[in-house]
């Protein structure tokens, strides 16, 4: 029997994924003031992101030495006098995941392999290290999240959530899961502590005044109030669920919630590749269909961004033309697009 496509991408994938969230829940033990940057654009950035992305980069790179990587973070801050001390702790804890020690030097080298372009041709990585840095900070929910694309077409996906409870029904329960997909081949979860993947499906409901919605904690991120516009249209009585990172993604794609949210809240920003990759995938193979907020597909052959694209519904393939209609009700109430 021949293997199935994409297997050794696969199993790199989990293996880089999981040592890379087992180093960030180290961090987190660890952290102490001082140890957060901030970037231009404000957002956070942790010891954490950085030895995250140094240990997946290394895991690729000798797996798959000729394959660009997209990678959220980049070296800068960590370099010179300024980063020295940053650097040291970075190299530290990207040791502590990894079985051949990086040097001072090649750790910069190996977070730097993370700043590809991107573009419509050929085999990349999309790396988020650390999605959902606010919540990672918070000690809830972030994903470390990896995806292969391939001529503009996510084909693998991998998302290591070590604080998501595996069963939603228990939240005091076991935490930690990965979920994985490679397309056509179905979407499944292993929890940290086994190597059984069981398959996940979104949930298939009756009717949409049924449905929950996921949505972004910080509201920067999304636009809540637009979004409890939308429910109220549709029908929506529960209370969304509020969640960092593509863990929203995760959550739908095993039927914990059944809408994901992410409403525009300027014109001006445009969505990561690395924040949407690996998730979309997942709910396209778990059953979904994942669109931008006028229904187009999301579209990751434009560089380090999904520049033509504005927020993200994703949804049961059932109903996500009914959620959609109701978004463009909310969002261009004179019709206009
Ligand atoms: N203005 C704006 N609009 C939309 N998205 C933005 C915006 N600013 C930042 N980001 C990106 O949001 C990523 C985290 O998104 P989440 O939905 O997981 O975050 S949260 O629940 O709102 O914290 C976050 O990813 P990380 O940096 O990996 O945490 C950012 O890439
Ligand atoms: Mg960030
Ligand atoms: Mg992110
Ligand atoms: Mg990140």
């Amino acid at each position: 029997m021949s293997a199935l496509a994409f297997a050794a991408e696969r199993a790199v994938a989990i293996h880089a994924v999981l040592a890379a969230s087992k180093v960030c829940q180290r961090v987190f033990t660890k952290l102490v003031n001082g140890e957060t940057v901030t970037k231009k654009d404000k957002s956070p950035v942790t010891i954490a992101d950085y030895s995250a992305q140094a240990v997946v980069n290394t895991f690729l790179n000798s797996s798959f030495p000729s394959d660009p990587i997209v990678g959220e973070e980049d070296s800068k801050d960590l370099r010179g006098d300024a980063g020295r001390l940053m650097r040291e702790k970075v190299l530290e804890l990207a040791n502590s995941g990894l079985d051949t020690p990086l040097t001072e030097q090649s750790i910069l080298e190996t977070i730097d392999r993370g700043t590809y372009g991107g573009g419509a041709k050929g085999r990349m990585w999309a790396l988020d290290p650390i999605d959902g840095t606010k919540g990672f900070l918070r000690g809830e929910q972030f994903a470390v999240c990896l995806a292969l694309i391939i001529d503009g077409q996510v084909q693998v996906g991998v998302m290591g959530c070590p604080n998501l409870p595996v069963d939603a029904k228990n939240q005091d329960g076991e935490k930690g899961c990965l979920f994985i997909t490679v397309k056509g081949q179905g979407a499944f979860q292993r929890n940290f502590s086994s190597t059984t993947e069981v398959p996940i499906s979104m949930s298939d409901i009756q009717s949409l005044t049924d449905a929950s919605f996921c949505e972004s904690v910080e509201s920067g991120h999304s636009n809540q109030s637009e979004a409890a516009k939308i429910a109220q249209l549709l029908g929506i009585t529960k209370a969304p669920v509020r969640m960092d990172s593509q863990c929203k993604y995760c959550s739908i794609s095993r039927g914990d919630a059944e809408v994901y949210l992410r409403l525009p809240v300027s014109a001006t920003y445009e969505e990561k590749i690395w924040d949407h990759a690996s998730g979309s995938l997942l709910v396209a193979e778990a059953g979904g269909i994942v669109s931008d907020v006028y229904g187009r597909p999301l579209d990751f052959s434009h560089g380090r961004t999904l520049a033509t694209n504005s927020g993200v519904v994703a949804a049961h393939a059932k109903i996500h033309a009914k959620v959609i209609e109701a978004v463009q009700k909310v969002l261009f109430p004179e019709g206009k697009l």
